[in-house]
């Protein structure tokens, strides 16, 4: 799915988040997202899924925009996986509904009642168990999300975030929380989805690891190219730059 991001500004009480944020991403493509705490990388996602409408510009995602008709909303959503910063997994469900509640919109009537039983629709089956297997969820499955670490919590909405493979993968520091390695699968796992992934982070070496880095601060983009290297980004950043990202 491509993106077109044309002088869009948001702000809150007053106050510019985004200012004039001009962005186009082309179907399938990687970028990361960098900027330090407070740059407005989630509010340029939060844009991109319909949930905050901007003050000004246009945003079109797969040519529609997100703050158009709700009817458009709906259908643009339902080809969309986003990972978020603090995710939203449903306590008192269990992990394995949690992730096929990705899909509800696609249920039958029979497949409710299996998920509402503990049990798995035969056709979502098998992604379930690739999904769990890479993530290495199986065994948290069975369990109630709330008694899941932070941590086993990020990988469930991981698996759930690519359930329907979208075709947009709206990732929000998904990997802060997970140890190195499991970071890395994640990682992997989502830019061999196949899908466009805009992937935000404050860590230069997840930026790195990406053809793309769009660097955001203070609402605007600052840079938009090949990993920076370390003084590219004391020029950028100067003092605002977080330790990890000149590291
Ligand atoms: N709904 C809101 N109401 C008021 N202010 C908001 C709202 N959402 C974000 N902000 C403010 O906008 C600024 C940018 O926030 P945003 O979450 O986009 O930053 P970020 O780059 O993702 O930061 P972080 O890395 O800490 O998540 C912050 O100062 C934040 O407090």
């Amino acid at each position: 799915m491509g993106l077109e991001l044309s002088g869009v500004r948001v702000g809150f009480a007053g106050r510019s988040v985004l200012d004039g944020v001009s962005l186009s991403v082309a179907p399938g493509e990687q970028v990361a997202l960098l900027g330090p705490s407070g740059a407005g990388k989630t509010t340029l996602l939060r844009v991109v899924v319909g949930a905050v409408t901007p003050a000004g510009g246009t945003v079109r995602a797969d040519g529609t925009d997100p703050s158009g008709s709700r009817a458009d909303l709906t259908r643009l959503r339902r080809s969309i996986g986003c990972v978020r910063q603090r995710d939203d997994l449903v306590n008192g469900l269990t992990a394995r509904t949690n992730i096929l509640a990705a899909a509800a919109h696609e249920w039958r009537i029979g497949e409710w009642v299996a998920v509402l039983m503990g049990g798995v629709p035969r056709r979502f089956a098998e992604r379930l168990a690739e999904l769990a297997r890479r993530h290495d969820i199986e065994a948290l499955l069975p369990a109630r999300v709330e008694r899941l670490s932070g941590g086993e919590r990020q990988r469930v909405a991981l698996a759930r975030a690519l359930l329907t493979r979208p075709r947009l993968i709206l990732a929000d520091e998904c990997t802060s929380g997970l140890d190195p390695v499991r970071a890395a699968v994640a990682l992997d796992h989502l830019k061999h989805s196949g899908a466009t992934l805009l992937a935000t982070t404050h860590d230069l070496s997840v930026a790195r690891s990406f053809d793309r880095v769009v660097a955001l601060r203070d609402g605007k983009i600052v840079f938009d190219g090949k990993p920076p290297d370390a003084e590219e980004i004391e020029r950028i950043y100067g003092r605002s730059a977080p330790e990890e990202m000149l590291a």
